[in-house]
């Protein structure tokens, strides 16, 4: 593959590779695409369309929705139920998951997706993203019936792709079916997303951190010991300076990373405690969690690698921490030795 390769091309090519494919995956993938680039488009238009502010309403998550989340959201539903390649969606801007309407083909993928991610950011004008990820769907796609809840409890590392779109000062595609990550910018002129980043790869070492600073009341020791640690600079124990970014969108804060390496962290805090933490574990961190790794990068939530968890709930919050790899090993073993020290 070489730059400049379309993305409908390197899919075409990678499924090339899969023996036995049968063209439902690129199938998808081009669905899931075509609503990628319908979101930007109403993204990039912004106040012109009308699309900024409140919805007037509250998802799932008991979350105030901006108009540009529902409207999302029903992109991406209308865009990926109609032609055979799902058994069902999940969104988080739904309680329940998205059954195939009647009458239309079902397939054997299920499709799990932040519409909007960092929605807050809309009216100010940052940068925002969309996140999806694709898991086969257990048993026969032919049974009649709903799709139940439970054959979305699969953990991250069944993801059979995983993606995130940013619209930013231009769309980029980033995804992995696991071998590797590879980035496509959109030629908004074409209408085709383009390979411009190939193989990205997470440096292990890195000098930046992302984290929501007016939380250090709330975190746990681990966090504030390591937090506390890079902000002594030169003069403290890690003996360098760090730099700290914070957009509020989560697929800013991972771009980020995949392109220059750096640390994200929502990690468990106090007020968090009953939720189980701020992001939410199918549809935010598994997919960051696949990509990070699939870059070289490693990713956490203090105690346990994401990608193993078995999830409990479609909904389900998790503590996250992502990144370079050396950085994100050193917190966990903040957190083990916390852990030891309190035993
Ligand atoms: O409000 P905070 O604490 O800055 O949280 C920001 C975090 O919340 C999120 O915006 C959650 O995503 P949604 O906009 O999809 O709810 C993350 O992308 C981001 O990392
Ligand atoms: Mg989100
Ligand atoms: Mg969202």
């Amino acid at each position: 593959m070489h730059l400049g390769t379309t993305l409908t091309q390197f899919l075409i090519e990678e499924q090339r590779r899969v023996q036995g494919a049968t063209g439902d995956f690129t199938g998808l993938l081009n669905d899931v695409v075509t609503a990628i680039k319908m979101i930007s488009n109403g993204v990039n238009h912004g106040g012109l369309l009308g699309v900024l502010g409140a919805a007037g309403s509250e998802n799932v998550q008991g979350e105030e929705q901006k108009k540009m989340d529902v409207i999302s959201n029903e992109i991406f539903l209308k865009r990926n139920e109609w032609a055979g390649h799902l058994a069902a969606m999940a969104s988080e801007e739904m309680d329940e998951p998205y059954q195939i309407p009647p009458g239309n083909p079902r397939g054997k993928y299920l499709l799990l997706f932040d519409p909007l991610d960092g929605s807050s950011n809309m009216d100010v004008n940052v940068s925002v993203g969309s996140i999806f990820s694709i898991l086969r769907c257990p048993g026969d796609k032919n049974v009649d019936g709903p799709t139940p809840v439970e054959a979305f409890l699969q953990p991250g590392v069944k993801q059979v792709c995983a993606g995130y779109a940013i619209y930013g000062p231009s769309t980029m595609l980033v995804l992995t079916t696991g071998h590797g990550v590879n980035g496509f910018t959109l030629d908004p002129n074409v209408g085709e997303f383009v390979l411009t980043h190939e193989n990205m790869r997470i440096p292990e070492d890195t000098k930046e951190f992302a984290i929501n600073m007016s939380n250090y009341r709330f975190w746990e020791a681990p966090v504030r010991r390591y937090v506390d640690e890079c902000i002594q600079g030169k003069e403290g124990p890690r003996g360098k300076d760090f730099n700290m970014r914070w957009v509020a969108s989560m697929v800013a804060e991972v771009h980020r990373i995949l392109t220059r390496g750096g640390v994200f962290m929502y990690p468990m805090d106090s007020k968090l405690k009953e939720k189980g933490g701020k992001l939410r574990l199918m549809y935010e961190a598994n997919p960051m969690s696949f990509i990070v790794e699939q870059a070289g990068g490693a990713s956490s939530t203090g105690h346990s690698r994401i990608l193993e968890i078995q999830p409990t709930h479609i909904h389900q919050r998790v503590p996250v921490i992502l990144g370079s790899k050396n950085e994100v090993e050193r917190i966990v073993a903040y957190h083990k030795e916390a852990a030891e020290k309190a035993a």
